[in-house]
């Protein structure tokens, strides 16, 4: 009876020490790997996303339908044939994909506030814990905007108050989803003459979501005087600056940004490589290129192989980039996507992606006490001890 017993406790420690080391073993693998998606814990910064390209498709067709713009489908499939692509076109034609469902959108008050709520509980949905994104005020107007653009007829909305919705929109998001979000209002190679607007709007509203001003566009249109003059006037008045270059144009075009425009960020900038002066002077000085892998392919702006990206020479050098989605609605995807590419062609690892997303949140456009405490939510996720400065 008595060595029965003893067996059967003997049975019972041994289970239970089984149990435990199994429950310790799952604890450890849901805290250091699951742990930070399901405990809500965001650990990536994303620095380059067109609002105008990040839209869901449901969206347009309500607003389409709502407002009675004629749109290429009625459902998301038949829209989505329309607006997105799988194999690489030239940047040009990409940018013609707008065409297709921003009448939709531009020119409606609650069709703008809407996207920018979306992106944001898209954006933590994706783990994101920081997003600039940024779009043209001017291209979401249907007044005092000439011309007026998508083929609208004249209305109400300014680009003034495209800009106020948008912020309300991020803000609203920034409460619902706890994550925050910043803007960047983009001037348009091919319209020099909104560009004065474009910088004072920044001025106005750079404490009010507001953190920078772009200039995106077709690239093969040089940066006219009009835009140099709202980059000085933008550096005068303290406005952080950021320019697409180098992602379907040459390394000069990049020279161009970074010494007559000012540049502190470079969108894209994969040519730089070919000018190999110009490169070792921008890892001199930690100039920051916002990397967009999927896109890169789509716009024809890199070789179709990944694995002569140009993000793996600036991976080997240890250059300054972040990971971007750039226009999710036109490329069919998501940042996993973008990250999942990196992974599987250029081996990247999960210290590859902590470098990255600290880097992005070290060139952030926020102002330096909001950026060092994003920094420390960064350092307290991925379980590192702060550097001490
Ligand atoms: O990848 C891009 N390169 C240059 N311009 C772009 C890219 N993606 C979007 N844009 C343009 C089209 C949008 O209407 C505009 C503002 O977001 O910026």
């Amino acid at each position: 009876m008595c060595s029965r017993n003893k067996s059967w406790t003997i049975l019972w420690l041994s289970k239970l020490n089984f149990l435990t080391v199994m429950f310790f073993k799952w604890f450890c693998i849901w805290f250091l790997w699951l742990g930070p998606f399901m405990r809500g814990i965001h650990t990536r910064v994303e620095l380059h996303i067109h609002l105008d390209g990040a839209i869901r498709p449901e969206t347009i067709l309500h607003f389409g339908k709502k407002r009675g713009v004629p749109l290429p489908g009625s459902t998301v499939d038949e829209l989505m044939k329309h607006v997105s692509y799988q194999t690489p076109l030239s940047l040009k034609l990409f940018l013609e994909k707008f065409n297709h469902y921003m009448p939709a959108i531009a020119g409606d008050r609650e069709a703008v506030r809407r996207i920018a709520y979306e992106l944001v509980e898209t954006k933590a949905k994706e783990g994101v814990v920081y997003v600039e994104v940024r779009y043209s005020p001017h291209l979401l107007a249907n007044c005092r905007v000439e011309p007026i653009p998508w083929g609208q007829a004249e209305g109400d909305l300014t680009p003034e108050e495209v800009v106020n919705l948008v912020n309300q929109g991020l803000q609203d998001g920034e409460r619902d989803f706890r994550i925050k979000a910043r803007s960047i209002l983009c001037c348009m190679r091919h319209m020099p003459s909104w560009s004065p607007e474009v910088v004072e709007l920044c001025k106005k509203y750079q404490n009010n979501s507001v953190v920078a001003i772009d200039l995106a566009g077709d690239e093969l249109l040089m940066a006219s005087s009009d835009h140099k003059a709202a980059y000085e006037e933008a550096e005068r008045c303290g406005i952080h600056r950021t320019v697409h270059a180098g992602e379907a144009g040459p390394a000069t075009m990049i020279k161009e940004a970074v010494y007559l425009l000012k540049a502190e960020r470079i969108g894209h900038g994969y040519h730089v490589l070919e000018d190999p002066e110009l490169y070792r002077e921008l890892l001199r000085t930690r100039m920051h290129f916002e990397v967009c892998p999927w896109s890169s392919y789509l716009t024809g702006a890199c070789l179709p192989d990944f694995r002569k990206h140009p993000v793996v020479q600036f991976k080997k050098d240890q250059a300054n980039y972040s990971i971007n989605t750039d226009d999710p609605l036109i490329f069919n995807s998501n940042i996993d996507k973008d990250y999942g590419i990196v992974k599987e062609y250029m081996d990247f690892t999960e210290e590859d992606f902590k470098r990255v997303n600290i880097n992005a949140a070290q060139s952030s456009f926020l102002p330096e006490k909001e950026k060092q405490e994003l920094l420390n939510t960064l350092y307290e996720a991925y379980g590192m001890v702060p550097a001490t400065s």
